[in-house]
């Protein structure tokens, strides 16, 4: 029987990070062109939350604290700079109303309307999966024209 090949899996965690004005923030890494969500590769003895607060604190100087209740779930998609690999996300949502600073291996930061978000620019995970989520969130968080 032929034996089936799978592409190696980069383990990451990372957020869909919202502001107050229905924007999301994306960054792009040193070395390549794509915007993603920030976050990183979680370590052997990290949880995915433990990763992320880590992540999120080297590449923008924030502060946070996770639990269960800013998780949305665990994703897949094409590795965006790794060529032949994958990444399995698990992907945390959270409202940050303080300034933040590209540091570390960040480029760029930018905060971006999900529906005006180009998808040539975005890696396969943040184009395909994440920013159609938080178009979702963010409709959803409207409110109704009983309650506006
Ligand atoms: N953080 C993040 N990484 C992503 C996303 N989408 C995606 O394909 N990746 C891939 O996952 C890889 C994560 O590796 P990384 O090098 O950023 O992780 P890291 O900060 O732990 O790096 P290190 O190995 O230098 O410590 C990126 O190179 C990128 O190719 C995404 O939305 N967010």
């Amino acid at each position: 029987m032929p034996s089936v090949s799978h592409p190696p899996i980069i383990h990451i965690a990372t957020a869909l990070i919202f502001n107050d004005k229905g924007q999301t923030l994306l960054v792009r890494k040193k070395g390549s062109r794509f915007f993603m969500q920030a976050g990183g590769k979680i370590d052997a003895q990290e949880t995915a939350a433990q990763a992320l607060a880590r992540e999120l604190n080297e590449e923008l100087g924030i502060t946070v604290s996770l639990n269960e209740s800013n998780f949305l779930g665990s994703f897949t998609a094409e590795a965006a700079n790794e060529p032949g690999h994958h990444i399995q996300a698990e992907v945390f949502r959270m409202i940050l109303s303080t300034p933040v600073t590209a540091q570390a291996e960040i480029a760029e930061v930018i905060w971006i309307d999900p529906a005006k978000a180009p998808d040539e620019q975005l890696a396969p995970l943040t184009r395909d999966t994440l920013m159609p989520l938080a178009k979702k969130i963010l409709l959803s968080a409207q409110p109704t024209s009983e309650e506006a």
